[in-house]
C-alpha cells in the first residue's frame, strides 16, 4: 500500500546529540560527568566564557563527530572550520556559540527507516560540531516565568547536531527516525542515552506545501510524536479558517501538550557568522579511512546477518538488534540452545517482562536464561513455568533450579498425563460427543479435567493435543 500524504506533511529534525561519554568538555578539560552533581561546580573560564580565556580542542570529540557521521553515511569534509554564532542570551556569557557554518565536519548523507509504507530513506543535510550552552531553569512555566537558574555544568559539552532534509511524512515517520538514530548511536558507543538532555530535538515541519514552523528544544521522542501531531492539526486548522501559516519559532509544553509562539522569523536574529579566530581550520578527511575501519557492525547490518544467519522472524530480528546490549546477550545465549528459541525467549518473552518493569537487559543473566530455556526444551517445565521463573527473578530474585524446586514447577511424569487424558475422556461423554459435534468449546472444558487431575502441572498445550489424538482413536 502506498501512503498518499493528503496533507503535505513535511518534517525535517534537527537532533542535538550531547557526546557524555567524552571525558572532557569540548574546548576545556572541565569533566563531563555533572549529572548528578552541584550546579556550577564542573566549570572554568573557557567554559564559562570570560574574557581572555582561550579554547582548545578535544581530539576525541572530533574522532567521535567523524564516526558518527561515517555512520550516518555522511560525506566527511577535508576541512572543517569553527564559526562565532553571535546572539546575547545569558545561556552563553561570551555572546555567541562555537559551531560550524560553511564547513560542517559530515556533509550529506542517509539514514533508511520503516517508514508508512515500507522502507524509506531520509536524508541527512548534515552533521556539525558545536558547543552546548548552560542550562536556564524558569521558575514556573517559560512564558510568564518570574525568575530563571542558570547552571553552566553543561556549557561546553560536545553537541553533534544532525540535521535531516524534510523527508518525513509523519510524526510516526519523525519517530522512527528518532529511534534509528538513537540506535545507531548506541551501537556507536558515544553516548549514553540514558542521561537528561543526551538528545534534543528541533522539530520543523509544514503542511500544503506551506512555510515551515519550528518548535525548538522538545527533550523526549514521545514528545516530539506529540508536538508535531499537535502542531500538524493547528496549522491544517488554521489553513482550513483561510489564516496563513508564517515561519515562526514555537515551543512544545509537555504538560498541556500544545506548542506556543515564541518568536516570528523577521524578529530572528542576524547571527553574524564569522571564522572562530581562536581555533584554526583542522584537516578532517585523512583522518576518516582509520576511523571507518575500526566502525562496529552497525544496526542494518546486524539485522540483516541475524534474519541469515539464525532462523528467526523480521519483527525478532528488528527488536534483538535495536540496542547494541539486546544484541549480544541474544548472540550469546543463541550459541548455547537453539537459536530460535533463543529469539523466542529473548525477544517476546524477558524483553516484554523487562519492558513492564522499566529494566535494561542487564537485569538478567545469560546464564538464568540458558537455563530457563533448556529446562523448558527438556519438557521438564511447561512454557507457563518459565515465565514464572523470569518474573520471580525479576521481582523476588533467586536462581531457575530453586524455584522450580520451590515451587514444585517439574512437569509430572508423561503416564500420569496419559492416565488423566484417558479418565477425563471416559468420565464426560457428553462433552466428547458435543466436541465430536463441532462445538469446540468443548475440548477446553475436557482439558479442564485433565488439568485438575495433575493439579495443573501437565501442559494445558500438549493435554490438549494428547486429548485429540486420543479422541480421534476411540471414533
Ligand atoms: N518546508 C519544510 N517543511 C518542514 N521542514 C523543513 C522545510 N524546509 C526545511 N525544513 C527543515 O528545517 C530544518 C532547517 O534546519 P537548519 O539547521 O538548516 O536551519 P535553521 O533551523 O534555520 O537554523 P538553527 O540551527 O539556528 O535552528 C531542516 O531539518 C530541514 O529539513
Ligand atoms: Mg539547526
Ligand atoms: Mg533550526
Amino acid at each position: 500500500m502506498v501512503y498518499e500524504n493528503p496533507d503535505g506533511v513535511k518534517i525535517g529534525l534537527e537532533v542535538h546529540v550531547q557526546l557524555n561519554k567524552l571525558k572532557t568538555k569540548l574546548f576545556c578539560g572541565c569533566s563531563t560527568d555533572y549529572h548528578s552533581d552541584e550546579p556550577n561546580t564542573h566549570v572554568c573560564p573557557v567554559c564559562l566564557g570570560l574574557p581572555g580565556s582561550l579554547p582548545v580542542i578535544n581530539e576525541k570529540a572530533v574522532e567521535a563527530a567523524i564516526k558518527i557521521g561515517l555512520a550516518l553515511n555522511c560525506s566527511i569534509v577535508e576541512q572543517t572550520q569553527f564559526h562565532r554564532k553571535n546572539y546575547y542570551y545569558p545561556d552563553l556569557p561570551k555572546g555567541f556559540q562555537t559551531t560550524q557554518y560553511d564547513y560542517p565536519i559530515a556533509g550529506t548523507g542517509k539514514v533508511v527507516i520503516e517508514g508508512e509504507d515500507g522502507e524509506r530513506v531520509i536524508g541527512i543535510t548534515r552533521a556539525h560540531m558545536e558547543e552546548d550552552p548552560g542550562r536556564l531553569q524558569h521558575i514556573g512555566t517559560i512564558e510568564r516565568s518570574k525568575g530563571t537558574h542558570i547552571n553552566y555544568n553543561r556549557s561546553g559539552m560536545t553537541l553533534i547536531e544532525i540535521v535531516s532534509e524534510p523527508d518525513m511524512r509523519s510524526p510516526k515517520e519523525a519517530r522512527r527516525y528518532l529511534d534509528k538514530l538513537r540506535s545507531i548511536l548506541d551501537y556507536l558507543d558515544v553516548f549514553d542515552g540514558d542521561l537528561e538532555g543526551a538528545m534534543r530535538v528541533d522539530a520543523n515541519v509544514s503542511v500544503f506545501g506551506g512555510q515551515r514552523v519550528e518548535v525548538k528544544n522538545i527533550s523526549s521522542f514521545k514528545g516530539a510524536e506529540r508536538a508535531l501531531l499537535y502542531e500538524i492539526m493547528r496549522q491544517k486548522n488554521h489553513v482550513r479558517r483561510g489564516g496563513e501559516i508564517v515561519m515562526e519559532t514555537r515551543h512544545f509544553d509537555e504538560a498541556r501538550g500544545v506548542t506556543i509562539s515564541m518568536r516570528t522569523k523577521e524578529e530572528e536574529h542576524d547571527y553574524r557568522y564569522f571564522p572562530e579566530p581562536d581555533l584554526v581550520p583542522l584537516r578532517v578527511a585523512d583522518r576518516a579511512p582509520e576511523i571507518k575501519k575500526a566502525l562496529p557492525e552497525l544496526p542494518d547490518a546486524k539485522r540483516e546477518r541475524f534474519l541469515e544467519q539464525y532462523e528467526m522472524s523480521g519483527m525478532h530480528a528488528r527488536a534483538l538488534t535495536t540496542e547494541i546490549k539486546v544484541a549480544n546477550f541474544y548472540e550469546d545465549v543463541a550459541s548455547q540452545v537453539s537459536p530460535k528459541d533463543a529469539s523466542v525467549w529473548v525477544a517476546d518473552i524477558l524483553k516484554g517482562e523487562l519492558n513492564y518493569r522499566d529494566l535494561g537487559i542487564d537485569a538478567f543473566t545469560i546464564e538464568d536464561i540458558v537455563e530457563i530455556i533448556q529446562l523448558v526444551t527438556e519438557n521438564k517445565i511447561t512454557e507457563q513455568s518459565g515465565v514464572e521463573i523470569i518474573r520471580t527473578i525479576l521481582d523476588h530474585g533467586g536462581k531457575p533450579q530453586d524455584i522450580v524446586k520451590e515451587k514444585g514447577l517439574l512437569k509430572v511424569e508423561d503416564d500420569i498425563v496419559a492416565k488423566a487424558v484417558e479418565e477425563a475422556i471416559s468420565e464426560n461423554p457428553e462433552a466428547v460427543e458435543d466436541y465430536l459435534g463441532g462445538k469446540e468449546k468443548s475440548l477446553n472444558f475436557i482439558v479442564g479435567k485433565v488439568m485438575q487431575k495433575t493439579k495443573g502441572r501437565a501442559d494445558a498445550r500438549e493435554a490438549r493435543e494428547q486429548l485429540i489424538e486420543k479422541i480421534k482413536e476411540q471414533n
